[in-house]
């Protein structure tokens, strides 16, 4: 794969004074769905805005599809839609004339077949003469995606694409974006649902105070940070865990009734078998066990909340 956006050492200061972005270099590459987590105030949508073109940088290069975002705005611009957090369009307009003017303002000569087919993939072809005003607000989003469509960009970024939209719906939008990526869209999600990125993305970002603190695959993120737990339902409560078993990474919940033992998927031991030996030998029964994988919600707020210590303690 190759990269259709190239973000290559940006910075963004606003007038305020206020440093929103630090020095973030990343790729996207052709086709893939790319999602950018971060916690409120991370930098992701002026990072977004910064792409397409609504927010100055104050240093860095960026390309799009290989068109400086600066030097060559309009080309840069043609290749992407955005639909972003707030909704923003006319109350009082159609559907279908709201999307047909987005593509006018591209420059693009009408195409009605086009057109159709988004509206169609949306599900809103049956309201295409209502007036935006009288939609639901899940349609109103999907209207913003339309809008973001109707110029035929090769990149999508969506902001927050599910805030709001409940669960039902929310699988609708998932299943209209993998569609769009078997039709070779790149798409930039960001999100407050891990359960999305998990979901949905080949690679993830995480970025942190406007610093870009990781990128990875995300079955690799899994694998590699995704340790695992056991969890043994004992037989009797125990007071406390053993003074024997302390060396072992484990813990033991309030009531006493379940051993949590930490393992790592990657370790060439995962020291179970040891485990088993020692709770056999000071008489510890369990009747129930069952393993789980730490959720990408865990390893996203453990690598937060680890940067953040890390930059209190050099702030000290
Ligand atoms: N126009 C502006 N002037 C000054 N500071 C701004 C401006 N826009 C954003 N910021 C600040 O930059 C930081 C990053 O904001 P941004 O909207 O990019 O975060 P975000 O990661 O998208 O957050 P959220 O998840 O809440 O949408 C925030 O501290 C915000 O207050």
């Amino acid at each position: 794969m190759s990269a259709i956006i190239n973000v290559q050492n940006l910075s963004k200061t606003y007038d305020s004074g206020f440093q929103a972005l630090r020095d973030v270099s990343l790729e996207i590459q052709r086709g893939e769905i790319f999602a950018l987590l971060g916690p409120n105030g991370a930098g992701k949508t002026t990072m977004i805005s910064i792409i397409c073109g609504i927010v100055n940088p104050s240093s860095g290069v960026i390309t799009a599809d290989g068109h400086d975002i600066i030097r060559d705005f309009r080309a840069a611009r043609s290749k992407i839609g955005l639909v972003p957090q707030e909704l923003c369009t006319d109350g009082f307009e159609s559907v279908i004339s709201t999307v047909n003017f987005s593509r006018g303002l591209f420059g693009r000569a009408p195409n009605k077949a086009y057109i159709e087919q988004i509206l169609r993939q949306l599900s809103l072809w049956d309201k295409r003469d209502s007036r935006i005003m009288e939609l639901s607000g899940g349609m109103k989003r999907r209207v913003m995606i339309a809008k973001a469509l109707s110029h035929e960009p090769e990149i999508l970024f969506l902001d927050e694409p599910t805030a709001g939209v409940d669960v039902e719906l929310r699988r609708d939008m998932w299943e209209m974006v993998r569609g769009l990526r078997e039709r070779g869209v790149t798409i930039i999600l960001t999100t407050h649902y891990i359960e999305e990125a998990e979901e949905m993305a080949d690679r993830i970002g995480v970025i942190s105070r406007g610093e870009l603190i990781l990128v990875e695959e995300k079955s690799a993120l899994m694998d590699k940070l995704g340790q695992k737990q056991l969890r043994l339902q004992l037989q009797k409560p125990l007071l406390a865990l053993p003074a024997e078993l302390k060396d072992y990474p484990l813990s033991l919940t309030d009531d006493g009734l379940e051993l949590i033992y930490h393992f790592d998927t990657q370790g060439d031991q995962t020291g179970i078998a040891d485990l088993f030996r020692r709770l056999d030998e000071h008489g510890i029964d369990y009747k129930d066990l069952r393993s789980k994988q730490r959720s990408l919600e865990e390893i996203f707020v453990s690598l937060v909340t680890e940067r953040a210590s890390a930059d209190t303690e050099a702030a000290r």
